[in-house]
């Protein structure tokens, strides 16, 4: 059993672990080494194997290559037949020698002065991120999200059809939700061996994650995204991906406070006026604007 992957260092940092930590699944994480995350594999159109290639993308990499397909499916849609690096990292929101270098781990498809041919970067994207085949899905806990999620229509076109719904709630079990009856708890081994689901969807309360995360394992479900605010521990060939939505918010409260203390000083220092920039010289501010004495 191991520590819960895709997690940042610290979090957790008490939980016991069986193996060092795994590499960090975070999709803003830059390409360093670091002791979450495995050193780049140098890779080139050269290497032959398609499948050793992707083996050696960076997770981060990874997620932004989920970035490229939406943005190029999108430039489909529209009529785009070729893309230049730098409409795509614009589009993309990456700076364009990170974009190359993403690109590099698929081989070297761009034509210097034409740039990418969308379809075909479509195509070698989808393939990387094995989009080309289906991934059953199985969603625990049909509460407020689990609900949005079996309702949700966008899922089974991206190649992810929700075969599976379970709930503990005995007013629900039989139910159809989404046009799929939700199944128990218990079933779950049982249910998610025999419909092949590959991926589960934990969306229970957080004292009930643990004990689904292991029967969905019993069932051979590989890969479990958690929405439950807890870190699930897992054999290691399973792979967790934790959706945490109050951890995006802070960080984006980290952002907002950022810049109100930007505007503030700015301020101040046009107006000249007493606590502007100059008074604060050789004092610290902290993200929620309080002055730190030094
Ligand atoms: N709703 C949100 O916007 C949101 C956002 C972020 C994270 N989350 C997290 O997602 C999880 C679900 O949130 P919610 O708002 O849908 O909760 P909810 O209370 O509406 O639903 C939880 C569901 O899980 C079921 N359940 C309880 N124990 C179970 C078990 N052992 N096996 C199977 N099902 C079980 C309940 O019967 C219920 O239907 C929580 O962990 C929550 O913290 C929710």
């Amino acid at each position: 059993m191991v520590a819960e992957r895709g997690r940042r260092s610290g979090a957790g940092a008490a939980q016991k672990r069986s193996r060092p930590p795994a590499k960090s699944g975070a999709p803003d994480a830059d390409n360093a080494p670091t002791a979450e995350m495995p050193a780049v594999v140098a890779t080139t159109a050269t290497t032959p194997d398609p499948e050793v290639r992707a083996r050696s993308i960076p997770e981060a990499a990874v997620a932004r290559l989920a970035v490229y397909l939406r943005v190029l499916s999108a430039m489909a849609e529209q009529g785009a037949t070729t893309v230049s690096s730098e409409e795509l990292s614009t589009a993309a929101g990456v700076n364009s020698a990170k974009l190359r270098k993403d690109l590099s781990y698929l081989g070297s498809y761009g034509t210097r002065g034409v740039g990418y041919e969308v379809e075909v970067l479509v195509g070698h994207i989808e393939r990387t991120l094995g989009l080309t085949r289906q991934h059953k899905v199985a969603v625990a806990g049909i509460g407020n999200l689990g609900h949005a999620l079996a309702n949700y229509g966008g899922f089974p076109g991206r190649g992810f059809p929700v075969e599976a719904l379970f709930d503990i709630d005995p007013d629900l079990v039989g139910v159809p939700v989404g046009g799929l009856p939700v199944s128990h708890l218990d079933d779950i081994p049982r249910v998610c061996t025999e419909r092949q689901i590959s991926i589960g969807v934990i969306a229970t309360p957080p004292t009930a994650a643990q004990s689904v995360c292991d029967r969905l394992v019993a069932g051979g479900v590989q890969c479990i995204l958690n929405f439950a605010p807890v870190v699930l521990q897992v054999p290691e060939h399973v792979e967790v991906r934790k959706v945490d939505l109050a951890v995006e918010l802070q960080i984006l409260s980290f952002h907002v406070a950022r810049r109100a203390d930007d505007a503030e000083l700015a301020a101040s220092a046009v107006n000249g006026k007493p606590g502007s920039a100059k008074a604060r010289k050789g004092k610290a501010v902290a993200g929620n604007g309080a002055v730190i004495p030094s």
